[in-house]
């Protein structure tokens, strides 16, 4: 699975990776061996983790150098608050978790970290520092999503499957790619990945990937 140009450079430059998308929680997922009070712990934390998200991509809305960039940037502001945070809402409600109950979760450790992390590399950066932080997010689901719904999968989990793996997800994923993308070389231009600024923003996108890989181990 490949989107862009910049995400296959940063994704071969960040140690992590792996131990993110192929951690032995996606594993459960895929075979249907996750038990069912982890996946609701894991939702309950990553509710809370989507609504610092949906904090992070606004702040990218204000740093924005276009309105091209902002637009794309407010349709991600959207899709989380509209159709990603809906579907925690709906898994849990099934469940019984009702959103107030979700709103009273205490935040992990591994939480607080990962999105204060991201969030700071947009206040104390520019546009491409936050897009570095968020594309591990963004585009690690993608490739989970992607594998996941091509291969051999168990019942227990495949709406959450469905919503990654699916070609509107999907799209989104292709999008982000282009914005990356586009907004690199319009700010830094083609000779990018050899200037030093480049190695900053692949620190981002290795550090908010390990981060990533430590939010899998929060549900026990
Ligand atoms: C820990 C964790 N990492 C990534 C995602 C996926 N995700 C978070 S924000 C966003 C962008 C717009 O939808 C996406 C895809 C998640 N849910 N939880």
């Amino acid at each position: 699975m490949s989107y862009g140009t910049c995400f296959p450079l940063w994704r071969a430059g960040a140690p992590d990776w792996d131990a993110y998308v192929r951690a032995p929680f996606v594993t459960a997922l895929a075979d249907g061996r996750l038990p069912r009070g982890a996946f609701l712990a894991y939702l309950a934390q990553d509710y809370l983790f989507l609504v610092h998200f949906a904090r992070a991509w606004s702040l990218a809305v204000t740093k924005a150098g276009s309105l091209a960039e902002m637009r794309a940037c407010s349709a991600t502001v959207h899709a989380l608050l509209e159709t990603e945070m809906r579907l925690h809402l709906d898994l849990c409600g099934r469940a019984g978790i009702t959103p107030d109950a979700l709103a009273a979760t205490a935040e992990a450790p591994q939480n607080l970290a990962y999105t204060r992390y991201v969030l700071e590399a947009g206040y104390s950066g520019d546009f491409l520092d936050l897009l570095a932080a968020l594309a591990p997010c963004v585009l690690g689901y993608g490739e989970i999503g992607a594998r996941l719904l091509a291969g051999p999968h168990a019942p227990d989990y495949a709406d959450w499957i469905a919503t990654y793996g699916g070609a509107d997800y999907q799209a989104l994923c292709h999008g982000t790619a282009a914005l990356i993308d586009n907004a690199v070389e319009s700010r830094l231009g083609a000779g990018a990945r050899d200037l030093p600024r480049w190695t900053q923003l692949q620190d981002r996108f290795s550090t908010a990937t390990r981060l990533e890989a430590q939010f899998w181990t929060l549900a026990g």
